[in-house]
């Protein structure tokens, strides 16, 4: 099936107002987004995620490159392309502040024109599953950061768009609420066959929830995998190991140059080591090396890793060779 989402090579610079300067936000990115999924945007601060989004709504031009929606070109069917989008993008813009819950809802699903008896449908229909009911009749500004979220969500679901695009859609709320938010985003996608993109710093909702991520640093795409293979990848080398006591200067320095990103914590009487293999037979020389002054081995782990160190070192750019040998 065709993707929903299909970017080629985008580009965007931005002038310094005063100062000559030109800053490449994005600098050839190119990825796609298949249907009902939901994908996860990530990237440092600075790296280019809302100027991509931004491109993506029609809300930045881009210097270059293309973004097919539905097949659709946003450069040259602008209108027709954005009908297939909705955004939640930071403040929650999407929703009026001095309309109450109830009034947003029955406002947007009104301005599909829709009759009476669907809006009355919709509307009761969504303040059930988003569990607003007891607020429907609140102002929005009175609400708590996550009703407004949660409102903003629905709004963004009534003008029955293909995408869905959410930009820190956790941002703030509490546990609770942000578990309610990832359920309900998790339907949406499933239930409504919304693709749904999300950009954002928050890596356990993104391990939780996405299914593939595009991780963007300084302007170009650096990585574009499943989650899952994401953490399968990184997960199976790397272990953790208890020492009966402290490494020597001579075992450190064979570390250093065997296994570049180990971490040592000394301790007289238990140290602990960490390293990332690149292949398993590896682990024949990390035993020489400990071997070398008779390091007594107390315990060794597969060391679990969770999404947020998997994204650092992708940034960091210490996933060279895990990535290489999968690819
Ligand atoms: N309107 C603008 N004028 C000038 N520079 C801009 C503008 N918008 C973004 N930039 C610069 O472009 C680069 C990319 O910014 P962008 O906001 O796209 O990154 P981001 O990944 O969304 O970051 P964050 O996570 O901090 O929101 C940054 O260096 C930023 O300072």
């Amino acid at each position: 099936m065709e993707p929903i989402i299909k970017i080629q090579n985008l580009k965007k610079s931005y002038k310094k107002r005063k100062a000559k300067e030109v800053i490449q936000a994005v600098k050839g990115i190119s990825f796609s987004v298949n249907r009902g999924e939901i994908l996860g945007l990530l990237g440092p601060n600075g790296a280019g995620k809302s100027t991509t989004i931004k491109m993506i709504c029609g809300l930045v031009k881009p210097d270059a490159g293309t973004i097919l929606i539905d097949g659709i070109n946003n450069q040259d069917k602008r209108l027709k392309a954005l009908n297939h989008i909705s955004a939640v993008l930071e403040g929650n813009r999407n929703i009026y502040w001095r309309l109450t819950v109830r009034e947003n809802l029955e406002y947007f699903a009104g301005n599909r024109g829709a009759s009476r008896k669907e809006v009355a449908e919709e509307v009761a229909s969504l303040l059930e599953k988003f569990r607003l009911k007891e607020k429907e009749n609140e102002l929005v500004n009175r609400l708590s950061r996550g009703m407004q979220q949660k409102l903003a969500i629905a709004v963004a679901m009534l003008a029955n768009t293909d995408v869905i695009l959410l930009d820190e859609p956790t941002l703030g709320l509490d546990v609770e609420t942000s578990y309610e938010v990832r359920e309900l985003l998790r339907s949406v996608a499933s239930e409504y066959n919304r693709t749904i993109i999300i950009s954002s710093h928050d890596m356990d909702v993104i391990q939780d929830i996405c299914e593939r991520t595009v991780i963007i640093n300084n302007g170009q795409v650096v990585t574009d995998d499943k989650v899952e293979n994401l953490l399968r990848l990184f997960e199976v080398r790397a272990y953790k190991i208890a020492l009966g006591g402290l490494l020597t200067e001579r075992q450190l320095l064979l570390l250093e140059q065997k296994f570049p990103h180990y971490t040592y914590i000394p301790d007289t009487f238990q140290s602990s080591l960490e390293v990332d293999l690149e292949k398993s037979e590896e682990i024949y020389d990390l035993f020489d090396i400990l071997k070398l002054e008779s390091t007594v081995v107390e315990s060794i782990d597969r060391k679990s890793i969770n999404f947020e160190q998997i994204f650092i070192k992708i940034v960091k750019g210490e996933a060279e060779h895990e990535m290489a040998q999968s690819s």
